[in-house]
């Protein structure tokens, strides 16, 4: 059964940063679908892309996993046989994709790591997921997970990056957080949650703009960068490696 997240829903005095604890773990399935429009579409096609990208006898891997909802939607349309290996740095997290993933009989070789994405070493790969967690990387680290990135990933290779993003300018920018907050609004979040988990989220989840993240793929060698998915201030992107 889905936990309901209520975390953000009454008066918080002294706000403090977001951070994917015990709590947020505990409500994160929910909170999750109810904060990023299109996110069951965007996991299915994870899953698809996968697939379809996937080299025989190569690593496939989920950066910042949480409870693994990409990860499992990976396994059960993977029929190649490559290992996914599922990293978060989260305890809460990976104790939680492990009882997840535990409860499917998916048939894929998944492994769970407690580890930072920034510090470990990748192996040679074809498909590599980020699902929303580069943007909470430091600014001053997402070129370097990028270019580590790019080298882990054999010719032929994709990233598949999902982000929040911000418009180059004040009014687009507005349109745009002014949807999705309609949309959380829709899906039962009162304006008290939104702006009390806006105000946690502002120091540790800064976004880029498109043009920023584009221009850094391109830096660290991407080529043929594509939107697969947008809506609102979100969006879903696969990068390749020639
Ligand atoms: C928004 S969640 C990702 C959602 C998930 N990929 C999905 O598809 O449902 C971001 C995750 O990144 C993880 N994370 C953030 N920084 C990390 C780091 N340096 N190393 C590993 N995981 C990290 C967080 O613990 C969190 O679980
Ligand atoms: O809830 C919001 O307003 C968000 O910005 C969405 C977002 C994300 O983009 O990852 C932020 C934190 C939670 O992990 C879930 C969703």
């Amino acid at each position: 059964m889905r936990k309901n997240d209520n975390l953000f829903s009454q008066p918080i005095t002294d706000i403090t940063d977001f951070s994917f604890d015990q709590n947020v773990a505990q409500v994160f399935p929910d909170m999750i679908n109810r904060s990023i429009p299109g996110y069951p579409l965007i996991i299915d096609n994870i899953g698809y892309l996968s697939e379809q990208y996937a080299q025989e006898q190569t690593v496939i891997y989920d950066l910042g996993c949480a409870t693994g909802i990409a990860t499992l939607s990976i396994a059960k349309q993977l029929t190649k046989s490559c290992p996914i290996i599922a990293i978060d740095n989260s305890l809460s997290m990976v104790e939680k994709a492990t009882q997840y993933l535990g409860q499917y009989n998916h048939g894929a070789d998944v492994s769970i790591r407690l580890d930072d994405i920034t510090l470990t070493d990748l192996q040679p790969a074809s498909v590599i997921i980020m699902n929303f967690t580069l943007q909470f990387l430091a600014p001053e680290q997402r070129a370097q997970m990028l270019a580590k990135i790019y080298d882990a990933l054999l010719p032929g290779g994709i990233l598949i990056l999902s982000e929040k993003f911000k418009a180059e300018e004040e009014l687009p920018n507005k349109v745009l957080i002014d949807l999705h907050h309609q949309f959380k609004k829709n899906n039962g979040y009162s304006d008290l949650e939104i702006s009390q988990k806006r105000t946690a989220l502002e120091n540790v989840m800064k976004t880029d703009t498109m043009s920023t993240h584009f221009q850094r793929l391109t830096a660290s060698g991407f080529t043929n960068i594509t939107t697969w998915f947008s809506c609102f201030n979100f969006m879903s992107l696969i990068a390749h490696k020639e």
